[in-house]
């Protein structure tokens, strides 16, 4: 009884989401991912390849690929953004060029997944812990601008320190309402429990 009510509970919990880390230019997307997940460490290397970490957060599990970069890589964005129940975009604002590029590389991502289906959208204005930084307000703008559809969250952060991640990452957990898909999915595993 007591494995046939956790099973039925199982069924209505929220399910685990999948979120995918991009930018371009090495802003600092491992940097946040293993600052999130295990406080560091420190000697993070170029990714080759991909970084696959999970996260028990606020109660739901935040399953995350950190997707390296590289020059080719941008054109298979959109292929993990199809994967995914959520997004987050990693600029440098430290460094003006770096900036630019992730911006452009954003508006292309943005143009690229024009027909799929909106999920949430992180961006994480990076490296706010170093001096001279470019105000994140440029990153709203160019969004306006381009009349992104997204309805993305911009909060500035520093992987170094873990100033703004934890905020951030809220809102994957944020008006977490069932899609209609998994509210019937749950009701049929919910009678097959009932009928075993
Ligand atoms: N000062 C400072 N440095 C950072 C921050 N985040 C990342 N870095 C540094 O930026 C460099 C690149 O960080 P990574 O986490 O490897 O960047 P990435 O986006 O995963 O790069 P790729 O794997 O090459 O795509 C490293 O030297 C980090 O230590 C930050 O918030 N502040
Ligand atoms: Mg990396």
């Amino acid at each position: 009884m007591g494995q046939l009510t956790s099973n039925i509970s199982s069924c209505f919990q929220p399910e685990a989401k999948t979120i995918t880390i991009l930018g371009g230019g090495s802003p600092g997307k491992t940097t946040i991912l293993y600052k999130l997940v295990a406080d560091g460490p420190d000697d993070i290397i170029p990714t080759v390849g991909f970084n696959r970490e999970s996260l028990l957060f606020e109660n739901q599990w935040l399953h995350f690929w950190d997707i390296g970069g590289g020059s080719k890589m941008p054109q298979l964005w959109p292929h993990h953004v199809r994967e995914a129940d959520g997004v987050i975009y990693v600029i440098d604002c430290s460094d003006e060029e770096y900036f630019e590029y992730g911006l452009s590389e954003l508006v292309q991502l943005i143009d690229r997944t024009s027909d799929m289906e909106l999920i949430p959208f992180l961006i994480f204005a990076n490296k706010q812990d170093k001096p001279d930084l470019i105000a994140s307000s440029r990153i709203n703008d160019k969004l306006l601008e381009v009349k992104c559809r997204y309805q993305w969250h911009l909060q500035p952060c520093s992987a170094t320190t873990g100033q703004g991640l934890s905020e951030g990452i809220k809102i994957f957990n944020r008006n977490d309402q069932p899609k209609p898909v998994k509210i019937f999915r749950n009701l049929l595993t919910f009678k097959a429990l009932l009928m075993s």
